[in-house]
């Protein structure tokens, strides 16, 4: 179905559910039971949840679990949405929504083909930081908010280098000034300040991005912010995040790729109506948090959430393993000329050796949560990364590479070298990253698409002054702020990521594939 033939179909909106059998009744609503948007009525009251990141994995599974969550035990747990992306691009989603009543369908797409539309219908409005500041310091200020989670990915949480709050960048700099915030941490620093002064109740910071420890992080870099701030400010605003704020970690876990068109058209076709926000998604999801909320918190664990005091195993076995073969698919999946991450895990010699380095090389740093054995969870991977239907382009998850290297394969490198094991699949991986960001034409981009990455200037101006056909690659090992020192300092490391470059250069990814499994 092309654009134009949803054309006649009404919006999606309360009013077009209601008109329709939004029950499932009579249609064909897909494999599983359409489920009906949370009522309105279990929304009531203002919202307990402001949510900073208004993208589609936070609509496919923290709205999921709230809407399935109230479902069981009514709250005021109802999200507003905010939009953190600064800049004057377009804001779709939070546009679309408005549109659509906060409304949108989750596209839940299996394997087979099948399709399972549901509309979670937690949000009760959308606003965006860039413009409406002062109206998101007041939503998170004010005292019938008592979560604030975040999906603003690495980006939003604006370390620099060294992990530590960029005190150089200008919306860092101009939030710390005062005026309207723009970045997620001066709007949360500046909702605290109001929250301080109007004598409003604890309240829970929830990252629910993929970062090592994202509440700890979290918490790191509002310290940093807060002890920024002049000195008429700082005392205050710190001795209440000591005593009234949380931030607990989690991990989070469902593939929820871009919107495109043809997640328009399926949505009109399971629907009916014209949805023009709706969200793709992967059938699994999980969510493991520790459970320390300040004030109170939605009965997630009805609708599936895991709580436990120790998260860093789920964590650690999630970003290196999922994410970790995730990145690696990516990269390489581009060079072999794959535009989605099922094609690049169903190509024999590149999906071989994205299994071996899960098996062999990641597996042995991971420790195994309860529950969740590693060998069964690499298997359950290569069949999600295998979905056909979730389309997840290389491109997408190959995007700032320079933020999630850190996190996806530093820690499995590092603990690898320290016991004696060079991982060379992940020597190529690094090799092939190097590649993608700083060679060109290195992937054909009109027909995969651009790998974004805000470091790239930098890292190509890096490779620029090495010299011969490995000198890039060792250069961005040594001083690119990718990889651990540990990694540039190894020699067979070192030597690996060079070898695999030449080959790379002089073969192509094949060769270099063969390679690394000799
Ligand atoms: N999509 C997934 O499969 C998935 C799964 C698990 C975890 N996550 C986590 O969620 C994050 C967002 O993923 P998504 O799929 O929603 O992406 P998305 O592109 O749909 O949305 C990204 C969101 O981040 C915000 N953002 C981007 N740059 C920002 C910046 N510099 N400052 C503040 N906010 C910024 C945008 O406003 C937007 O709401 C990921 O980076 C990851 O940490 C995603
Ligand atoms: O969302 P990103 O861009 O940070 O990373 C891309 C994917 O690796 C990631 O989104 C996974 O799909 C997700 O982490 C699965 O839970």
């Amino acid at each position: 179905m092309t654009g134009s033939d949803r054309r006649g179909l009404p919006r999606l909106g309360r009013a077009a559910l209601a008109g329709s059998s939004a029950a499932g009744a009579g249609r064909d609503w897909g494999s599983a039971p359409y489920p009906a948007p949370q009522s309105p009525e279990g929304l009531e009251g203002a919202p307990g949840i402001v949510h900073l990141g208004l993208g589609n994995f936070h609509r496919a599974h923290q709205a999921v679990y709230t809407a399935d969550a109230l479902r069981h035990t009514e709250g005021p747990w109802g999200i507003t949405g905010v939009s953190t992306t600064t800049g004057s691009r377009p804001r779709p989603v939070i546009e679309g929504m408005a549109a659509q009543d906060g409304l949108y369908t989750v596209l839940t797409l299996h394997r087979g083909g099948a399709v399972a539309a549901s509309v979670p219908g937690v949000h009760h409005k959308g606003l965006v930081a860039d413009g409406q500041g002062a109206e998101v310091v007041a939503a998170l200020g004010a005292a019938t908010t008592r979560i604030v989670s975040l999906t603003v990915t690495e980006k939003g949480y604006t370390f620099g280098a060294d992990g530590r709050l960029d005190l150089d960048d200008p919306l860092i700099r101009a939030d710390l000034a005062g005026g309207a915030p723009r970045t997620a941490l001066g709007l949360i620093a500046r909702g605290l300040q109001q929250r301080l002064r109007s004598g409003a109740p604890p309240v829970t910071l929830l990252s629910c991005d993929n970062l090592m420890g994202n509440g700890h992080r979290l918490r790191g870099l509002l310290d940093e912010f807060i002890a920024a701030l002049p000195a008429a400010e700082r005392e205050d605003l710190q001795a209440y995040a000591d005593a009234s704020v949380s931030t607990p970690n989690s991990m989070v876990d469902r593939i929820a790729p871009a919107t495109t068109d043809e997640h328009r058209t399926l949505a009109a076709r399971v629907f009916g109506v014209r949805d023009t926000v709706p969200v793709p998604a992967e059938p699994y999801k999980l969510w493991v948090m520790q459970d320390d909320f300040r004030a109170g918190r939605p009965a997630w664990e009805q609708a599936g959430a895991v709580f436990t005091e120790d998260v860093a195993p789920y964590e650690l076995m999630k970003l290196r393993l999922l994410n970790g073969a995730h990145s690696l698919l990516a990269y390489l999946g581009l060079l072999r000329g794959h535009r989605s991450i099922d094609a690049a895990v169903g190509d024999e010699l590149l999906g071989g050796a994205v299994e071996f380095a899960m098996r062999e090389e990641i597996l042995p740093t991971v420790p195994e949560p309860a529950g969740m054995p590693g060998k069964a969870y690499v298997g359950e991977l290569l069949d999600r990364f295998a979905n056909p239907a979730l389309g997840h382009r290389t491109a997408q998850v190959g995007s700032d590479g320079s933020l999630k290297i850190p996190v996806r394969w530093a820690g499995t490198l590092t603990e690898s070298l320290a016991a004696g094991r060079v991982p060379r699949v992940l020597a190529l991986g690094f090799a092939a990253y190097v590649r993608v960001i700083t060679a060109d034409g290195a992937y054909d981009e009109q027909r995969l698409g651009t790998v974004h990455d805000d470091a790239r200037a930098r890292l190509v101006e890096l490779a620029s002054r090495a010299t011969g056909p490995d000198g890039a690659a060792r250069l961005l090992l040594a001083e690119g702020g990718l990889l651990p020192q540990q990694a540039a300092q190894h020699a067979e490391f070192a030597d690996s990521v060079a070898e695999f470059t030449r080959i790379l250069d002089a073969h192509g990814a094949e060769a270099a594939l063969r390679a690394a499994r000799t």
